[in-house]
C-alpha cells in the first residue's frame, strides 16, 4: 500500500477558508474570473480540434467526458458543460465541492461533483476524454504522482490541458512580489515560487505518463486594464496541451 498523497495540508487549508469566494467576481479568485473567457477559448479550440467537432455548434462539445481536476467552485466546470462537455469536478476540499453544487443547480446545469484526488480516481480505473488540469499543479504535494496519475485518467486518443505558473526569475518578480506584495491581486502566500513547474519539467512528466505535447503558449495579463491574452513568451504564466495517441 502507497502512503503517498497529492493532498499538500496547507494548501488544503488555504483553499477551504476561501471557498465561500469562488464566484464572487471581485473576490479574491478575480483573476481566475478574468482568465476564464480566453482559457475556455484555448481549450475548447484543441478539443474540437481532436475529436472533429463543428466548432460552429451550438453545443461542440456535446458528450465529451471531461475530468476537471482540482475544479475548485467550478467556473470552468461550467463554461464546459455549457458547452455541451459531460463534466465530472473533483477538488479536494469539500466546501469547495457543495459551493461548487449549489451554483450549477442555480445555474440549471448538470455537472457531477466530487470531493476526492486524482489518485482516488485512478484507482478506481475512471478515464476521460479529457482531463483539464488548470492552475492547480503548483498547489500539489508530489508532482510526479500527481501528473502519474492525471496520465492515467486520459484514455488513448484523449488529452489534457494544464495551466500553471513558470518557475523563473520574471515569474519571481511578477507572480510573487508583484501580484502578491505589491498589487495585492493575490493574497500573500498564495504561491510558493519553488513549487512552480518548468515546461520543461512538465513535458518530461507528461512523457512519462505517456503523453506528448501538441500545444503550449503563454498567457499574460495587462496590469493597467487587468485583461489576459494568449503570448509566445511562457516565461510567467502558460498552458500546455497534450496527447495521448490513440
Ligand atoms: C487555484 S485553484 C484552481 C481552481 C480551478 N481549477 C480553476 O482554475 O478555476 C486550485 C484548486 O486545486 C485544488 N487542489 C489542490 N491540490 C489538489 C489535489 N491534490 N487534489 C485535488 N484538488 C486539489 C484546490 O483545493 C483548489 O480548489
Ligand atoms: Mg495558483
Amino acid at each position: 500500500m502507497s502512503t503517498r498523497s497529492t493532498i499538500d495540508p496547507a494548501e488544503a487549508a488555504y483553499f477551504d477558508r476561501l471557498a465561500h469566494t469562488w464566484w464572487d467576481p471581485e473576490g479574491p479568485f478575480w483573476p481566475l474570473h478574468r482568465l476564464n473567457q480566453l482559457r475556455v477559448g484555448y481549450i475548447s479550440e484543441h478539443l474540437i480540434a481532436r475529436f472533429g467537432r463543428d466548432p460552429k455548434a451550438a453545443a461542440p462539445l456535446h458528450g465529451i467526458r471531461i475530468l476537471d481536476i482540482g475544479c475548485g467552485g467550478g467556473l470552468l466546470s461550467e463554461a464546459m458543460a455549457q458547452l455541451g462537455a459531460v463534466v465530472h469536478g473533483v477538488d479536494m476540499v469539500e466546501k469547495n465541492i457543495r459551493v461548487a453544487q449549489r451554483h450549477a443547480e442555480a445555474s440549471g446545469l448538470t455537472i457531477r461533483y466530487t470531493c476526492g484526488t486524482a489518485e482516488d480516481l485512478a484507482e478506481r480505473g475512471e478515464s476521460y476524454d479529457a482531463v483539464l488540469n488548470l492552475e492547480v499543479v503548483e498547489h500539489v504535494a508530489d508532482l510526479p504522482l500527481f501528473m502519474s496519475v492525471c496520465s492515467r485518467l486520459v484514455r488513448p486518443g484523449g488529452l489534457t490541458v494544464i495551466g500553471t505558473i513558470n518557475r523563473t526569475v520574471i515569474s519571481f518578480l511578477a507572480a510573487i512580489v508583484g501580484a502578491e506584495y505589491l498589487l495585492r491581486w493575490l493574497p500573500v502566500g498564495t504561491h510558493r515560487w519553488h513549487k512552480f513547474p518548468t515546461p520543461d519539467e512538465l513535458e518530461a512528466l507528461l512523457r512519462d505518463g505517456g503523453m506528448y505535447v501538441s500545444d503550449r503558449t503563454g498567457v499574460k495579463v495587462n496590469p493597467f486594464t487587468r485583461q489576459f491574452r494568449l503570448s509566445p513568451g511562457m516565461s510567467v504564466n502558460y498552458m500546455l496541451v497534450a496527447e495521448k495517441p490513440g
